[in-house]
């Protein structure tokens, strides 16, 4: 089997610094050789380097921050997931701030677009241009791969809106921001928050979450993992942290389950800052992305 790391240390979707340095650390901490030894032939076309847009240039349009940059960057991802993905290989993107994943899933569905989005995430970064209260864009993706009302702006023509509500559903939510609420319910996107988790167990959440966008389990899954989704105790470095999260084997059950489904074509694992915290909650961020990684690999317990 082919995987293919593409290590996308990018920040512009957010203001903390050093969230771009998230994939260097995970490499370093032994990723490639990790995924070598569970069975893959990892292809890693190294940290992408993107050519800096200077803020001079990139004047917020509206709310938004760093638009231009952003666009640029989650369009070269875009590309780069798309080819990856037509040549039978499982992208594994390594951020960097979420926005980067209006990169990876648009090129996720160049190949697959009857794909279906799982969002494991504490927040439900769904905010258009118009309901974001920060600016950020990695709070926005969704509404971007959506192609919500307020999102079809020129800098970001490229983005195709392929994904469909009824394919994208949420596990971990427990930060929403009230215009993010008001979407959800419009749009009647399928939401499992800590709530649910706690009610049914994660167990019987990822079966939900899977009956919902994916009944007949024929149709790929890309998985679109924010380490914020971790309880903080259990990730603690992290641009945006939220208490009440998921423990160290519900984040695993979630993507030891979408392995076992034998459909996921994409991952994502995004949001590790290794430069918000002391140097041993840094590590232990960095060992649990790892981690996350090899169980949606296929790393399994027995
Ligand atoms: N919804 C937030 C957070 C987005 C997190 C992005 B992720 O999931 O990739 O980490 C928060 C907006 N706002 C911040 C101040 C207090 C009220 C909520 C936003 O900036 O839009
Ligand atoms: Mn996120
Ligand atoms: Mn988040």
């Amino acid at each position: 089997p082919f995987s293919f790391s593409c290590k996308t240390p990018f920040s512009a979707g957010q203001r903390k610094a050093g969230v771009d340095k998230g994939p260097i650390h995970l490499v370093e901490a032994g990723l490639v050789d990790q995924l070598t030894e569970i069975g893959w032939k990892v292809k890693f076309d190294g940290h992408h380097q993107f050519e800096e847009v200077s803020a001079a240039d990139d004047p917020q349009i509206g709310k938004l921050r760093n638009p231009r940059l952003v666009s640029r960057v989650t369009e070269a991802v875009a590309k780069a997931v798309g080819e990856h993905v037509q040549n039978g290989e499982l992208p594994v993107t390594l951020g960097g701030d979420h926005s980067l994943a209006m990169g990876t899933i648009s090129g996720t569905l160049s190949k697959y677009p009857d794909a279906c989005v799982i969002w494991v995430d504490a927040h439900a970064d769904i905010n258009t241009p118009e309901t974001t209260d920060s600016g950020n864009i990695h709070g926005m993706p969704v509404s971007f791969l959506l192609g919500l009302e307020g999102t079809k702006i020129p800098e970001f023509s490229w983005i195709k809106p392929l994904l469909t509500p009824d394919r994208l559903v949420y596990i971990g939510l427990r930060d929403i921001d009230d215009g993010e609420k008001k979407i959800l319910k419009e749009h009647n996107i399928k939401a499992f928050s800590m709530h649910e988790v706690d009610k049914y167990g994660i167990g019987k959440v990822v079966e939900l979450a899977l009956d919902h966008v994916n009944a007949k389990r024929d149709r790929p899954i890309h998985l679109s993992f924010d380490v914020d989704a971790m309880d903080p105790t259990v990730a603690p470095s992290t641009g945006t942290p939220v208490r009440g999260g998921l423990t160290f084997r519900e984040g695993h059950y979630i993507c030891e389950a979408v392995q076992e489904t034998g459909l996921l074509v994409a991952f994502d694992l995004v949001e590790v800052n290794p430069s918000l915290a002391d140097a041993a909650s840094v590590q232990a961020t960095v060992a649990v992305g790892c981690s996350l990684v090899r169980a949606a690999l296929g790393e399994t317990l027995l």
